[in-house]
């Protein structure tokens, strides 16, 4: 008989882990939403099999559990799964960006027998829902896994070989690990992303041209403000406690850099950039990290009616799907550039292929 994956929250996240686990595993899976829109896309799009009727009944016959719902939602889903007792034979998973008070919730399903293992892939994207998932979204990512001391390992590995067509990079970490990791690298620059648009917004009224500046650099450095505000609502929630910590620190190193600025002092200020520079230049570039890159590919397009529907329509007619498009200076008659954002190396490269035998002329920066 075939194996059943219950998917609980099917957007962005869990349908993109669904179809992984399709293309390695024969298995059914059943999707639940309280979204009938999501849900009914994921039917749609054949990344469920079927949409749950009874939902305890579902719980009880599911050989993995996926919580994919917001990070909230899922504590929640934690106490039904709980309610349905013994019967429960699932592996039980989730994928929320923080572990701290879902390990702690989790720790209820002990008490009948169930393994819960945390699990956070650390790629994603700013859209969500069933329609941006995608079955490599994961590929070559971290793939963060939180145990308890008594996990048995080999429970540990079964989900591996249930999540092995993620390809991604599976690293098991303590807890309080994860949590002070992400808050560090993914969740604190989030909070300052969001502050630093804000500030912006509040001087565009002093002058107009900050919206018009902003474009170009400003929107590249503050691009994760642009996520879903809801899910990153409940991710400060979750990691309150090291959020606060790395505000405190902050205040501190914004007070060194007041000083700097207040100083004026050449050497000083040299020394401060420098030491930016050479940490950031230490940091490994092909890997992904946290936060996810996207891969930018630049198009010189004259300003022709039609000029953007073209290169689009080439692209959807390759299968390529793009993340972002820009353009970056046109005037009329003039030639213009065309900034479109993938999200694989491979992604771009096919574009690239597609629209040079065009004769469009691309490069990557
Ligand atoms: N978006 C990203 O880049 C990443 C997100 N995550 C985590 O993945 C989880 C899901 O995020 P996304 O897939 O991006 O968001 P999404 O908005 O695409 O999907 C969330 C889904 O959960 C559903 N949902 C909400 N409340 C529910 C409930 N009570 N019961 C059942 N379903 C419910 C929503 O209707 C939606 O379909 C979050 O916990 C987030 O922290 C982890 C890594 C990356
Ligand atoms: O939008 C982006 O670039 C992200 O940073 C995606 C992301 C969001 C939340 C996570 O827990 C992990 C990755």
């Amino acid at each position: 008989m075939k194996k059943r994956v219950l998917l609980i929250g099917t957007g962005l996240i869990g349908c993109s882990l669904a179809l992984a686990i399709k293309k390695e595993h024969e298995a059914v899976i059943i999707g639940h939403d309280i979204s009938e829109k999501n849900l009914a896309d994921a039917k749609r799009l054949n990344i469920i099999d079927q949409a749950s009727s009874n939902i305890k009944e579902e719980v009880i016959s599911a050989d993995l559990i996926i919580l994919a719902a917001p990070v909230d939602q899922s504590e929640a889903w934690l106490e039904v799964i709980a309610g349905c007792g013994e019967a429960v034979k699932a592996l039980v998973t989730d994928v929320g960006s923080t572990k701290g008070r879902i390990m702690e919730s989790a720790k209820i399903l002990q008490e009948n027998g169930v393994t819960f293992i945390g699990g956070h892939p650390m790629a994603g994207s700013h859209k969500t829902g069933p329609e941006s998932a995608k079955a490599h979204l994961f590929e070559n990512a971290f793939y963060m896994l939180t145990c308890y001391p008594e996990t048995p390992s080999e429970k540990t590995e079964q989900l591996k070989n249930w999540l092995k067509g993620t390809k991604a990079k599976f690293i098991e970490i303590d807890i309080d690990g994860h949590d002070w990791v992400t808050g560090v690298v993914s969740h604190f620059p989030h909070l300052i992303a969001a502050s630093l648009v804000r500030q912006a917004e509040n001087q565009s009224v002093r002058h107009p041209l900050v919206s018009e500046l902003a474009a170009g650099g400003f929107r590249d450095i503050t691009r994760i403000a642009s996520s879903s505000p809801a899910m990153w609502r409940d991710i400060t929630k979750h990691n309150r406690e090291t959020l606060l910590q790395l505000l405190k620190s902050w205040r501190k190193e914004m007070d060194v850099v007041e000083q700097l600025v207040e100083n004026g002092e050449g050497e000083e200020l040299l020394q401060y950039f420098s030491g930016a520079k050479r940490f950031r230049d230490s940091l490994p570039v092909r890997s992904k990290g946290a936060i996810t890159s996207y891969y930018d590919l630049y198009i010189d397009v004259i300003d022709q009616p039609g000029v953007i529907s073209n290169v689009t329509a080439l692209l959807a007619d390759h299968h390529i799907s793009i993340t972002n498009i820009q353009i970056i200076e046109m005037r009329e008659d003039v030639y213009g550039v065309l900034r479109i954002s993938f999200q694989s190396s491979e992604d771009r490269d096919k574009a690239s292929d597609a629209l040079q035998s065009e004769n469009y002329h691309t490069y990557v920066v």
